[in-house]
């Protein structure tokens, strides 16, 4: 995608001016909240959508101009999209019916792609007499017959429960693996655009905020906006106390210090307000003796099985989630340490309010 603006109404950019490429073989994962352009992205890829302005290619063929058809994309949405009244062999068949492939060809095809998809003995039933997976798992099957080179794919678990979402997500990964596709996926999930995306981009108010591998983004996210899509829980401000050469950071976080690391390249100066994320996992009571720690009060303690996830609040009142195998209890007094290095700083986002979720 070049260039690709597109607007609903005056004045307001879905998508605004969004470069966007993918290689063949990756697996891309469109990132962000709702409302920040993730399916105007997918739909104007798919010809769902007319373009306000920019174009998009295909190696040098521009293919904006092509009807969806055309395209040769194949689609996966959230809703599944089957025709109820056809059985599930038709319904896999129906892509390569418009596209005029002979009836025995057809079906040979449709029964190779339900195979795949581990569904052949269900191919005479109609949709609704199939379980959400089942169903989700036939408009793979369809979107895969007509051998698409590029899938595109919205949000195709999120209708289903949460036991089928992580199995239906591992076999998504593995047709991606053994039929060497190349995949554009539309979550706001991290989970799972971080385990089956090669590559993850991070979308903002219609624009590009991160891309990078998922451990790239998942270690060193951008922004405090990234961070927020990442895990990191605990989101909050802090005043810069004394910035250092090195990058290192003195805050003052409600009356107590944190010692944080500047994540962004704008230089702070001393009073200066700045966003800090941490990742619950990064926070350990009672840290080693003359660690900086934060005295807190636990106030909530969830049994996860092999850890606690706890809800804490420091004598200045900054919530600060943690997770830990230590029992704790709540009123308990406590201290938290937090390694530097894992207290991301950044500085105050400059007029980028829109769209953030
Ligand atoms: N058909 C439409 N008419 C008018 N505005 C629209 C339409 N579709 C989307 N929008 C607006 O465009 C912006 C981007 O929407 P889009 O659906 O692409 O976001 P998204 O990131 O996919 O969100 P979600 O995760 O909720 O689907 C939003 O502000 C939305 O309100």
């Amino acid at each position: 995608m070049r260039s690709v603006s597109r607007a609903y109404a005056k004045d307001t950019l879905a998508l605004a001016e969004l470069d966007l490429s993918l290689e063949r073989g990756e697996f891309v994962a469109l990132l962000g909240p709702s409302g920040c352009g993730k399916s105007t992205a997918l739909a104007c890829m798919a010809g769902l959508q007319p373009l306000t302005s920019g174009s998009i290619w295909r190696d040098d063929q521009r293919i904006d101009t092509l009807p969806t058809e055309k395209r040769g994309f194949g689609m996966v949405f959230q809703n599944y999209a089957l025709f109820p009244h056809m059985s599930v062999q038709k319904n896999v068949e129906f892509g390569l019916k418009m596209r005029k492939v002979a009836k025995a060809e057809r079906a040979a095809r449709a029964s190779r792609a339900l195979e795949l998809v581990q569904l052949s003995e269900h191919s005479s039933k109609l949709p609704a007499q199939l379980s959400g997976g089942q169903q989700q798992r036939v408009a793979i099957a369809r979107a895969l017959a007509i051998d698409p080179e590029i899938v595109l794919m919205d949000e195709p678990l999120s209708n289903l429960d949460a036991s089928l979402r992580i199995e239906l997500r591992t076999e998504i990964k593995r047709l991606y693996q053994e039929r060497g596709l190349t995949v554009l996926y539309v979550t706001h999930d991290q989970e799972e655009a971080l385990s089956l995306a090669t590559r993850l981009v991070v979308l903002r108010a219609g624009r590009l905020e991160q891309t990078g591998t998922p451990e790239e983004v998942y270690t060193n996210p951008a922004s405090a906006y990234v961070a927020g899509f990442m895990g990191y829980r605990n989101l909050f401000e802090a005043v810069c106390e004394f910035p250092r050469a090195d990058g290192s950071v003195v805050l003052d976080l409600q009356g107590q210090k944190l010692l944080g690391s500047l994540r962004s390249d704008t230089a702070l100066r001393p009073g200066a307000k700045v966003k800090v994320a941490i990742r619950p996992e990064d926070v350990t009571i009672d840290g080693a003796p003359g660690s900086t720690g934060l005295l807190a009060t636990v106030e909530v303690v969830e049994y996860h099985g092999r850890e606690l996830a706890v809800r804490t609040r420091t004598d200045g009142g900054v919530v600060i989630h943690l997770r830990t195998e230590k029992p704790v209890a709540a009123g308990e007094r406590v201290r938290l340490s937090i390694v530097p290095e894992r207290v991301l700083v950044f500085a105050e986002d400059e007029g980028r309010n829109n769209g953030d979720g």
